[in-house]
């Protein structure tokens, strides 16, 4: 079997399904699975050209994939896309295909096949993959001989020779090319992973591993099989890796650290049997920063863990988890981690909150003191809620889980950032078993944070006296700052209020000549700050008429808004009910919407890497068609530059940069244009935004003063409501029979902004 065959599987468009679907919105967490890959190159080319997905599969692909449950869901009155509507020219819904009759997992035989040396480091170039040792030990000589297969081109192949003390550091960056999982079909013939788990995988449509899911699987799985053809067979020994995985948006690294974890707790649980009692040893922590970001995880590993009986939990205060209790020296340093987390808004937010639920919990009379021990499996956490269980008990103990073996940061470079650095090195130091293996993963990952998990790994190692495992880094697609597969649009407005007219041409179903198209629902619209998220949805609420929905289509989240509220919207935008959601960075990271066409950088992000994240919530999954749209003002003039350049390095790869037919959206001249920003005002912007913004005039998003829009809103939404009630009452009627057939009233198309 062509091993490239099984490497391609699932690329085939249907085109029944597109005609199913042609011209309706995406539900945003709805979408048959489409072929996932970012990268195919062929095979055989050292420098490798990005594998350009067919015109025409594109096309297809917008059109396939939604369910037809879904599609039912959508309201009658369409306003983004009113009917008849001619189907859309379709820029935005993408959903590429899989197969109508999806090939089957790779058969047991052709699964169990190991690749030898030459073709994994094929195969690994030519889905971008690389993967180097970053720790500064080097690998231990290999127990045996190495398998004679390495010599099959004749060449004398020799020992790894042993690690010279005098030369550890500078085999730092050696590149190692373990087996890549072809198919998903070799997690349970070659890696030994439990058969529940491996059905559950397919139970969920997925058919073909992303790239990051084929870097690290077998190496985060079975790292002695993954290295067996290799020259590096012992490396790592049996005791595994320390990962830290860079892979783009959307490209599936949940999965990719979610199905090690449960691996994990299986296989030293042994078989599971039905109605047996199970022992519940908390086994592995994923820390995330947002309770958003967090439940998701949940989800997600308990569609993975069904059935096998691991309990995937969140972290909640009351939760009793079982620990070590120690009296120890350096607490100080952890509680000022719980203290430090006075940041603006987005992620940073979370800890303060989970004070405030905790406090709310206690005045509802429940008990302050944790009950029974938790039965957990696996963990998923912000940091705050779980430092503060570590550092909670008596004054000068401190909790400790030495039954954790896997620590998992998920957008670890944020979790590794200033802001939460305290409280993530704090749980990663009550992680005291000697076989803790870490994982981190993020679409962005700076070299200062490489730098200070390679010193951590090792500060840790020396502190417990044991060898550091080799730290590999997984990078897929070479650059980490791109967002290929979707369209970036960057549009300069004079002033705020030119940005907000521009918003409003983009939401409006008429496109008009300089906006381009409209965006297709459902879409999200990110803020710099709560206040300007809260007051651009003041602004808008009304914008979306009754007929189609009216204000319930657009809404806010943020972090200052209660628990219970943030997850009904998240629950309401998932079900398609919410089609405009304004947002701060609380959302840009990790958060899963499959359907999601697009993201509107409302103010420009503070970073290069926000960029990426925040547009990385389109596109998910390899879907192409997504758009992200940015707004500037001349007050964000010195800091465009970096979300440039992230466009110009995501069009280079994607094969639209400027030399390419119609040219990229960021012109060369443009790009020399724009100045330069010192790195003390690039910090700044990264954490506190561009300053105009945060207070005075420009802090909120207004056309009028906050008494005069109250009023307005007041207004509206009476006539809102009354719409309604006039709307039902003719259902009713027309119900009864007694309505008129013809329908004669405010149905049907919205004919303009109810000003
Ligand atoms: N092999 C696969 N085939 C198809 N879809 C997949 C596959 N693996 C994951 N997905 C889907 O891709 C989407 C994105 O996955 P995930 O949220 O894990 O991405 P991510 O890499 O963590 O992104 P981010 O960096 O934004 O957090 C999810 O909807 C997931 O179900």
């Amino acid at each position: 079997m062509d091993i490239l065959k099984v490497l391609s599987r699932g690329l085939k468009p249907n085109p029944q399904r597109k005609a199913q679907t042609a011209g309706t919105p995406l539900l945003p967490s709805s979408g048959s699975r489409p072929n996932p890959q970012f990268f195919h190159d062929d095979i055989g080319t050292t420098k490798s050209k990005k594998r350009k997905r067919r015109k025409g599969a594109q096309a297809d692909d917008a059109a396939d994939g939604e369910d037809s449950d879904n599609d039912s869901e959508v309201s009658d009155v369409d306003y983004f896309n009113p009917k008849p509507a001619a189907p859309a020219p379709d820029t935005t819904s993408t959903v590429s295909a899989p197969a109508a009759n999806p090939e089957p997992l790779a058969s047991k035989p052709e699964a169990s096949k190991l690749l030898d040396e030459d073709e994994c480091r094929q195969i690994l170039r030519s889905h971008r993959l690389k993967l180097t040792i970053l720790s500064r030990t080097a690998p231990p000589p290999p127990a045996e001989e190495p398998p004679t297969k390495r010599s099959r081109k004749g060449k004398k192949v020799e020992a790894t020779p042993k690690p010279d003390p005098a030369a550890a550091g500078k085999d730092d960056k050696k590149q190692i090319y373990p087996q890549p999982l072809a198919a998903f079909g070799a997690l349970r013939y070659v890696y030994d992973v439990h058969p529940t788990l491996a059905e559950n995988l397919t139970r969920q449509g997925f058919r073909v591993p992303t790239e990051v899911q084929m870097g690290a699987l077998p190496l985060l799985l079975r790292p002695q099989t993954a290295l067996k053809k290799s020259k590096d067979i012992n490396f790592g020994g049996d005791r595994g890796v320390d990962f830290l995985g860079v892979a783009p948006t959307g490209s599936g690294k949940t999965i990719s650290f979610l199905i090690p974890a449960i691996d994990g707790v299986m296989s030293r649980r042994g078989e599971v049997k039905e109605g047996e009692a199970r022992e519940y040893v908390l086994e592995a922590i994923v820390v995330a920063p947002t309770r958003e970001l967090a439940s998701q995880i949940v989800n997600e590993g308990r569609k993975l863990a069904l059935g096998t009986g691991v309990r995937v939990v969140l972290m909640k205060k009351s939760l009793n988890l079982v620990a070590d209790e120690v009296r120890q020296e350096g607490l100080e340093e952890d509680a000022e981690g719980v203290a430090e987390s006075k940041q603006e808004d987005g992620a940073e937010q979370e800890s303060e909150e989970e004070g405030s639920d905790a406090e709310k919990g206690d005045k509802k009379g429940r008990s302050k003191e944790p009950k029974g021990p938790a039965r957990v499996d696996i963990l998923v956490t912000t940091p705050k809620i779980l430092l503060n269980f570590l550092t909670g008990g008596k004054p000068g103990v401190k909790r400790m889980l030495p039954s954790v073996r896997s620590l998992i940061l998920d957008e670890a470079d944020v979790l590794l950032d200033p802001i939460f650095r305290k409280q993530t090195l704090g749980i990663w130091r009550a992680c005291i078993n000697p076989d803790l293996s870490l994982t981190c993963w993020s679409a962005t990952m700076g070299s200062n944070i490489e730098t200070l998990i390679t010193k951590q790994v090792e500060k840790r190692a020396k502190y417990l006296r044991t060898n550091p495992k080799p730290l590999v880094r997984l990078v897929v697609g070479l650059k980490d700052t791109a967002v290929p597969n979707i369209t970036h649009k960057l549009i300069y407005t004079a002033t705020e209020q030119g940005k907000l007219l521009a918003l409003r041409q983009l939401l409006h179903p008429v496109s008009s000549a300089d906006s381009g198209p409209p965006l297709r629902p459902p879409f999200l619209v990110f803020t710099q700050t709560i206040e300007r998220a809260q007051s651009l949805h003041d602004e808008l609420k009304y914008d979306i008429p009754p007929e189609a929905g009216g204000s319930a289509r657009i809404a806010v989240l943020h972090s200052s808004l209660p628990d219970s509220i943030r997850s009904k919207i998240m629950t309401r935008f998932r079900a398609g009910d919410v089609w405009v959601l304004i947002t701060t960075d609380v959302l840009a990271r990790g958060v899963d919407f499959a359907g999601v066409n697009g993201v509107v950088n409302y103010d420009v992000p503070g970073s290069a890497a926000a960029y990426v994240h925040r547009s990385g919530r389109t596109g998910r999954a390899g879907r192409e068609g997504g758009v992200a749209v940015t707004f500037y003002t001349k007050d964000d003039i010195p800091f465009v530059k970096s979300v440039a350049n992230v466009i110009a390095i995501s069009e280079k790869q994607a094969g639209k940069d400027g030399k390419a037919e119609g040219g990229g959206t960021v012109q060369k001249w443009l790009l020399d244009a724009l100045p330069k920003v010192a790195k003390v005002d690039k910090r700044k912007l990264k954490v506190r935004g561009v300053e105009s913004r945060r207070t005075g005039g420009k802090a909120s998003i207004t056309t009028q003063g906050s008494y005069e829009r109250r009023k307005e809103n007041n207004m509206r939404g009476a006539i809102e409501a009354s719409k309604k009630k006039k709307r039902e009452a003719k259902m009713v009627k027309k119900d009864d029979g007694e309505g008129d057939a013809a329908g004669s009233g405010d149905d049907g198309e919205w004919g303009g902004l109810d000003d």
